[in-house]
């Protein structure tokens, strides 16, 4: 086994071509393996496992600086870079992140989970190394999917107006983004792999730059690069990057390492400017099942190595729940729209999709663009629905504040993922939407505890005109509870007192209300009496129902799945300042949360029901 012997990069650029195709074997072996066990990125990591062998072969990582976008194609990076013996501990609790991390290695130039981040960075990479005087390439690699994100072309805009030396992006084009990648730019990709007649012209000069003697060679490159700019207009009119000041290298196969080598290599050694080189791979290479159907193993669960067959309860989500509840007001309301940036399946919408196939935008992940669509649509009567997931929607706030709150524009926003997300980490956990929604003039915030709510507050926001709805909901299996039936003529706004008795009150939302309720009978088996308040609607607060527990309480305890700062809990404090109550906010720390499972994560910050009643049992002692 060669991967065996490889522990550090440098190993790397000592091997043969035919030693690197058996070690992209190898480490695809690897992957499949462990993402059967642990869940994770598993077609995106497969498509990139000979470009990454090729990078670590041609450049040295820690000199050179190589961005990977979203960083959820890097796992052969990360077992090329050291961290193979880590690698059972992918997404684990305590062990390696999902996504490429600094704090996790010196060899990840940059920390990533979010999307479209690559280009940005690497030009401040490459910036910073000028004005320092430091050598070394500055690389970023970025999907298909990827380059939607309209911060990629505000850095290609830049980065071709910089024209830094050493400076490479790397489009890995698989024509997916999770679902199929939408939009002119993928067309636009399409028909630059069908033109065959700009690659001739490229190949014929590089060819010919070899029969030079090695002095005169770069400079000849040069030369024929600015030959390339006034003939690639005629041969390929418009090929947008060298319009917007880069030189354009490709297409290439991305699975020929051999092909990769003499590429890049020819890229690093030779030409000035920044470079885009056009990688096309396929999605889940090298492992059948993902290869068939790769937006599945995009991020899949643990699945059967041999079958490929993922484990599934088969249990309604949240989202599914979202995405069939739209389906049936869809269908009594022509106006309803629904939107999503990229997230077709995960935020549950692929039936509202093949449903109504006009009253569907899947915009590409363009999270900003999304909310001012939606209120583009709103101006004129439509409806839309905006299905986000929490940590994505922090991209589009200045959207929310200003294209939707002020103009008070009737945009319903289901925030999917709301809370501790578990396995994907402190990058995608969704625990500041509270926070930065509870400041919006005009914006309604409605948390759902059960499925039941869930149906009655997207019905509510369906008829509401008057403004901006958010309602947010967790990742995972919707709960059917008993604790509010009663939703004809729902009103989400009064506070639900689920119990009326003693001095002390437990005040929560969302799913959080499970965890109140589990202290509430902690506290009952200790004959401790407490109030138990639920609350549908965190803006508007119900502030009578607030105002008259501060005035029969001693202590208010919050509970919601959010950070505490900013959050529910924050504005019943502000509310109740000058009360005589005490108010002790439950909920996540001032601190980045990692990954692992929700049930390790909340036991670490102490939001379990035990740690929560003892916290409650001591304070009330003290
Ligand atoms: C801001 C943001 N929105 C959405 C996502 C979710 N997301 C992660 S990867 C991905 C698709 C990326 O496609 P591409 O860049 O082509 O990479 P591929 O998986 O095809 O290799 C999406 C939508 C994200 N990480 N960040
Ligand atoms: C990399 C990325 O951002 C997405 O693929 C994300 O991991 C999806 O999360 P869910 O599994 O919760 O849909
Ligand atoms: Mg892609």
């Amino acid at each position: 086994m060669i991967l065996e012997q490889i522990t550090e990069p440098k190993q790397i650029q000592a091997l043969t071509v035919s030693e690197l195709k058996i070690l992209a074997k190898e480490v695809r072996s690897r992957i499949v393996e462990v993402v059967s066990k642990t869940g994770g990125h598993l077609a995106p990591s497969l498509g990139t496992v000979d470009l990454t062998i090729a990078l670590l072969h041609l450049f040295d990582p820690l000199k050179d600086r190589i961005v990977w976008d979203v960083g959820h194609q890097a796992y052969s990076w990360k077992i090329l870079t050291g961290r193979n013996a880590q690698f059972d501990t992918l997404r684990q609790y305590k062990g390696l992140s999902g996504f490429t991390n600094r704090e996790e290695s010196p060899y990840d130039a940059f920390t990533t989970g979010h999307s479209s981040t690559s280009i940005s960075a690497a030009l401040g990479i490459a910036c910073a190394r000028d004005l320092n005087n430091e050598q070394g390439h500055c690389i970023a690699v970025i999907g298909d999917g990827a380059l939607t994100g309209g911060m990629s072309f505000e850095a290609l805009n830049h980065g071709g107006h910089l024209q830094k030396d050493k400076f490479i992006v790397i489009l890995n084009d698989n024509e997916m983004s999770i679902s199929k990648n939408v939009g002119g730019l993928q067309k636009y990709m399409a028909r630059m792999l069908a033109s065959k007649s700009y690659n001739v012209l490229k190949k014929q000069v590089w060819d010919f730059s070899y029969t030079l003697p090695a002095n005169i060679r770069r400079s000849f490159i040069y030369g024929a690069q600015k030959l390339e700019e006034s003939m690639m207009n005629i041969l390929v009119p418009n090929i947008i990057f060298e319009d917007l000041g880069f030189k354009y290298v490709g297409p290439i196969d991305g699975h020929d390492i051999e092909q990769l080598l003499k590429i890049i290599k020819r890229v690093k050694n030779f030409m000035v400017g920044p470079v885009l080189i056009h990688i096309v791979t396929q999605k889940g290479k090298g492992y059948p099942p993902a290869e068939k159907n790769s937006e599945l193993f995009h991020g899949t669960g643990p699945f059967d190595l041999k079958t490929g067959k993922q484990i599934s309860d088969g249990k309604q989500t949240w989202s599914e729940l979202m995405g069939s509840t739209l389906i049936t007001l869809a269908q009594k309301d022509p106006k309803i729209i629904a939107i999503t940036a990229a997230m077709t399946a995960g935020t549950g919408l692929t039936k509202f999709e093949e449903t109504y196939p006009d009253r569907f935008f899947d915009v590409g992940i363009a999270e900003q663009h999304s909310v001012t669509l939606a209120a583009g649509m709103s101006t004129k009567g439509l409806k839309p629905f905006v299905a986000i997931y929490s940590t994505f929607l922090q991209r589009a706030l200045d959207q929310i504040i200003h294209d939707v709150a002020l103009p008070k524009l009737p945009v319903v926003f289901c925030i999917d993922r709301a809370g501790l997300v578990g396995e994907d980490g402190a990058t995608h956990h969704g625990a500041f939407d509270l926070s930065y929604l509870n400041f919006v003039p005009n914006m309604i915030i409605l948390t759902p505890s059960t499925a039941e709510e869930l149906s009655a507050m997207l019905f509510w926001a369906a008829s509401y005109q008057e403004g901006p709805v958010a309602i947010r909901y967790p990742r995972g299996t919707a709960i059917h509870s008993s604790v509010h039936k009663s939703l004809t003529n729902f009103n989400p706004f009064p506070a639900i007192i689920h119990s009326n008795k003693g001095k002390i009150a437990l005040v929560a939302c969302g799913d959080a209300f499970f965890t109140a309720e589990a202290v509430h009978n902690l506290l009952a088996k200790d004959k401790i009496p407490a109030q138990l308040i639920q609350l549908l609607s965190v803006k508007p607060l119900d502030e009578n129902t607030l105002l008259s527990l501060a005035s029969t309480c001693n202590y208010i305890f919050t509970f919601e799945n959010n950070a505490v700062i900013g959050g529910m809990g924050a504005r019943i404090a502000q509310l109740l300042a000058t009360e005589p109550v005490k108010i002790i906010n439950f909920g996540y720390p001032d601190h980045f949360i990692a990954q692992g499972k929700n049930s390790e994560l909340l036991d670490e910050i102490g939001f379990t029901p035990n740690k929560l009643y003892k916290q409650i049992v001591q304070t009330l002692n003290e």
